[in-house]
């Protein structure tokens, strides 16, 4: 009967009987229960022709009756009177016809003038009609369908494969994506299954994700193998974890000890489960500070190098921090130059004040990358270079530095062996401080390390570049620094939104 498919969008039983004792009730549900849209019916009637100027974006749209639900929802137009379709239920016949969307307006029914109709005469006409149905739609206005629907991007901190996710309703319907990769977010009505397509497509097919919740709520099938896991595969052969923040005092690299634990797995949380997280556009205003920008690799992967080389090319436009250090100062040593020299006592109030990113003690005195020194490059508007263990990203995430990061990773052995004949390991010195050629168990080391790194850590790198030969993987990075001053890139929306409210 016409009354079974008269909804409310609220009550039912409330508005059921407001529909129909109230002639100007406002939001109609026809889950027309034997109608479905057919936007395949090759053969349309011919436009009528009576149409106005104004009506030259009409739509004839035929439907064909079938068991399935249309899943659409209309009401009458408070300002201008006129029927029009107030909601499309996501997956329903209507939406998968994509020939009818929310705001457009429906002039007839069957060639039924819609025109002074209540929303009670509407029903009977559809409720009536067999086989084929035809409507003339006028598209409602872009605008309104954007105010409706606010766009929401996420980047997809994990891998997913909707052919081994036993638990997705419908594989076919599952869309495949890598960590790293921005979607759209369609629809979060259901709250196991979200409706998502990729960003950097033109034309992609919106397909099912799992929602965020959905996706932690079984954590136990998604947790990152204890396989990979850096304590596991890494053959720890220094005592330092903050080789790279002391870089102007290499020499004593090897005897470092860091205060917060010398391995950077040790920082790792295994139980963390990626999801997704929210991400904006953004482009650097001209009068905005540089974002921070972080390189990540194993040992002697070739950061210190790859800095270098930047900040020779263009001094003006790269710097690098100074690093602190409670050690004395030498004669041939000036304060801001090779370090900033500092009294233990002040080093250590800094310390416990959280104005280090990264310290550590040798031969009794502490050496330390602080916040200081990192905001006073980007004060010179000049790109501030930082190398960084891994685990040191996350506290930098914040929207006063926005850090763009950059991880090095070593090509496959062979090329290693290749490229690397000549070079020398910096990070290991005998006693008279001489460095060493790096040996195959150097290059194994540095291949593992980079593997682990990317497994617990990949879901933070925005760019990865591959140091095979050298001059290679310095282009790459200057064109990937000079991108992040010309386009647009995605950050978290976290990141603005903190900006915003400051
Ligand atoms: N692509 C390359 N081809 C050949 N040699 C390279 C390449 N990249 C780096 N090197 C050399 O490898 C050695 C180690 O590089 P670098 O000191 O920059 O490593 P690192 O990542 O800073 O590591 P660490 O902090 O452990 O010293 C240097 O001698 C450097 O010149």
């Amino acid at each position: 009967s016409p009354g079974s498919f008269l909804r409310t969008r609220s009550d039912p039983g409330k508005d059921r009987s407001r529909c129909t004792a109230a002639k100007y009730s406002k939001i109609l549900l026809f889950t027309h229960d034997a109608v479905a849209w057919k936007g395949y019916d090759p053969v349309l009637p011919p436009l009528p022709e009576n149409l106005s100027g104004e009506q030259d974006s009409v739509k004839i749209v035929r439907l064909v009756k079938s068991k399935e639900p249309l899943g659409a929802t209309v009401k009458r137009d408070e300002h201008t009177g006129a029927i029009v379709v107030a909601r499309i239920m996501k997956g329903g016949a209507a939406d998968r016809s994509g020939l009818i969307h929310e705001g457009d307006e429906l002039r007839e029914i069957n060639g039924i003038p819609m025109e002074n109709k209540s929303l009670e005469e509407i029903i009977p006409i559809l409720a009536q009609s067999k086989g084929t149905i035809t409507f003339k739609v006028i598209p409602g206005s872009k605008v309104e369908m954007e105010t409706i629907k606010p766009k929401m991007y996420v980047r997809s901190l994990f891998d997913y494969n909707p052919n081994e996710d036993a638990e997705i309703p419908c594989k076919e319907a599952g869309l495949t994506f890598r960590k790293g990769d921005v979607l759209q977010i369609l629809s979060q009505d259901d709250a196991s299954w979200w409706q998502a397509k990729h960003c950097s497509l033109p034309n992609a097919r919106t397909g099912l994700i799992p929602s965020k919740h959905f996706q932690e709520s079984r954590r136990f099938a998604f947790q990152r193998p204890p396989a990979l896991l850096p304590t596991q595969t890494l053959r720890s052969r220094r005592s330092s974890g903050l080789r790279r923040s002391f870089r102007l005092s290499s020499r004593h690299r090897k005897a470092y000890r860091a205060v917060c634990g010398n391995r950077w797995s040790e920082c790792y949380d295994a139980d963390e489960i990626l999801t997704y997280e929210e991400v904006v556009p953004y482009r650097k205003p001209p009068w905005v500070r540089p974002r921070l920008f972080l390189l990540v690799g194993p040992s002697g992967v070739g950061l210190n190098e790859l800095k270098r080389k930047l900040v020779i090319s263009d001094p003006q436009r790269y710097g690098v921090t100074v690093p602190h250090t409670t050690r004395p100062k030498k004669v041939q040593e000036s304060d801001g130059m090779e370090y900033t020299f500092i009294p233990k006592h002040l080093f250590l109030t800094q310390l416990v004040n959280n104005k280090f990113i990264e310290h550590g003690e040798y031969g009794g005195h502490f050496y330390g990358t602080s916040l200081a020194a990192v905001r006073s490059v980007l004060a010179k508007d000049r790109v501030c270079l930082l190398d960084v263990q891994p685990q040191t990203i996350v506290h930098l995430r914040t929207p006063e530095f926005k850090p763009f990061v950059v991880f090095v990773k070593p090509p496959p052995m062979e090329r290693l062996q290749v490229t690397r004949r000549k070079a020398r390991l910096h990070s290991w010195q005998d006693e008279k401080g001489q460095t060493k050629m790096f040996s195959e168990e150097d290059f194994e080391e540095m291949i593992e390390s980079a593997q682990a790194m990317e497994a617990v850590y990949g879901h933070l790198f925005d760019k990865v570049i591959v140091n095979d030969d050298l001059v290679e993987a310095f282009h790459e990075l200057q064109a990937t620094l000079k991108k992040l001053e010309t386009e647009e890139q995605w950050i978290p929306a976290a990141w603005m939104i903190s900006r915003n409210m400051q």
